[in-house]
Parts: structure tokens; sequence; C-alpha cells
């Protein structure tokens, strides 16, 4: 089979994967997930921090959010941008936050009627990012939805200058032994998963 109809075989194994988890499975993988992420440095020492609203069963960070909240922590959801298809924005996210669903049906904040525009934060500003992921190996490498939004988006980070913490996060029947590499994957600086804590 070629390499990138193996990718998508492969991605399609693991989303059907985690999508076939339980109700009880899914929050005791979230419960277990948020307990490692908030004693890690780099998530207590953020002050702004993206993370996403679970869809396709992907493992759920959203408790989090008060916990940050409390901690006076700006989150920050990922927007498909309206115009270059293919980066993400990150907008402010409040309990008011207009929101709408973009294209596969994932809610974002609403930036119509150029609203976000004080909530809108480049991606350099931002000090942690919580990166959702489909696939992941034991030596760090990960594989996402398949649009290469997050590595195009996180391209800069190759170069010098700010730039935030990556850390994916997936459930851990979403490991792999081994996952093929690609020129334009951006390293990531952790791997967490309910089992398991992975520095690349
Ligand atoms: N929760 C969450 N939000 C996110 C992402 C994510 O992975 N998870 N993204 C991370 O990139 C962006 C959205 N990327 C996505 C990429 C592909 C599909 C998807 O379902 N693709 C369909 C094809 C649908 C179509 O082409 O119309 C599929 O593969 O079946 C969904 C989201 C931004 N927001
Ligand atoms: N920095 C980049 N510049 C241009 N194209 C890119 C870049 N990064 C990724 N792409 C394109 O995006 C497509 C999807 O990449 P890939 O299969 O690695 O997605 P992925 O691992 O699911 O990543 P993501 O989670 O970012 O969607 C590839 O066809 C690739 O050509």
């Amino acid at each position: 089979m070629p390499e990138a109809a193996r990718r998508q075989a492969l991605r399609r194994t693991l989303r059907r994967r985690r999508r076939r988890l339980s109700a009880s499975e899914q929050r005791q993988a979230s419960q277990a997930l948020c307990r490692r992420l908030r004693l890690m440095p780099e998530v207590r020492h953020a002050h702004r921090v993206a993370l996403y609203l679970p869809n396709d069963g992907e493992i759920d960070v959203t408790p989090l959010i008060a916990w940050f909240r409390r901690r006076n922590v700006r989150v920050y959801l990922p927007v498909l941008q309206p115009l270059t298809h293919n980066r993400l924005w990150f907008v402010r996210y409040q309990p008011a936050t207009p929101m709408k669903r973009n294209r596969f049906g994932i809610a974002e904040p609403d930036t119509r009627h150029g609203a976000h525009r004080a909530r809108r934060l480049p991606a350099w500003a931002l000090d942690l990012v919580l990166l959702p992921l489909v696939g992941f190996d034991a030596r760090g490498q990960r594989m996402g939805m398949g649009g290469g939004f997050y590595d195009r988006t996180f391209a800069f980070t190759q170069r010098l200058g700010p730039r935030p913490r990556l850390i994916g996060v997936a459930h851990e029947i979403q490991h792999v032994r081994e996952l093929p590499t690609a020129s334009w994957d951006v390293p990531l600086n952790a791997i967490v998963s309910d089992a398991r804590l992975i520095r690349p």
C-alpha cells in the first residue's frame, strides 16, 4: 500500500477506536489525563493556554477550563481561518463568547462581524498549546486529523523567537508502535495520555 493510503487507513482505525469508548471510559480517561496535566510545570506556569473542544471521541480536556480560570489563566480555542483555509487562529474563550460551528461541525468562537479582533492572539504569544492527537508513538511522533492545520500554524516554532510549549494529548488506545515521520512535522515538547507522559 502506498504511504499516504497507509496513513489514511491508520487514521481511520484510530478515530474509530476512540469513538467506540463508552461514556464512563471517556470520563475516566479525561480525569486521569487532566490530573497528569495539572502536575506539569509547563501547565502550572502558563498564562495563555490554547486547548480544544472535544470532537470525534477526542479525549476531553475541558475540565481544565474552570481550573485555569480560577488561576487567572486565559483560555483560547482554535478557529479555522475563514480566508486561508489551512491555518488556525486562536481566540479567547469565556463563558459569554458567541460560538458557531465550523465546516467540520466543531464549535468555535464566532469570528463573523469582527467582534473577535480584540480577543485574538498570535500563535507565538501563547505559552501553552494542548494539541488533540489521532495517534502517537513512544518516540513522540504524532498524527493529527490530516488537515495539517497545527503543523502549518506552528511551523514557526522551528525558528528562533518566542514560541509556545506544545503538548499533544490523546487516549492511551491511540498509541501505535511506530508512526512514519514527515518533514513538516512540528516537534512536541511532550505527549500525555491517560496512562503515560512521553518526553521526546
Ligand atoms: N476538537 C478539535 N478541534 C479542532 C481540530 C481538532 O483536531 N480537534 N483541528 C485540528 O486540525 C482543527 C479542525 N480540523 C479538522 C480536520 C479534519 C476534520 C474531519 O473530520 N475531516 C473529515 C473530512 C470532512 C470534510 O472533508 O469535509 C474526515 O477526515 O473524515 C475535522 C477537523 C481545528 N479545531
Ligand atoms: N508547514 C507546512 N507547509 C505546507 N504544508 C504543510 C505544512 N505542514 C503540513 N502540511 C500539509 O498538510 C497535510 C497534512 O499533513 P499530515 O498528514 O502530517 O497531518 P497531521 O499529522 O494530521 O497534522 P495536523 O494535526 O496538523 O492536521 C500534508 O499533506 C502536508 O503537505
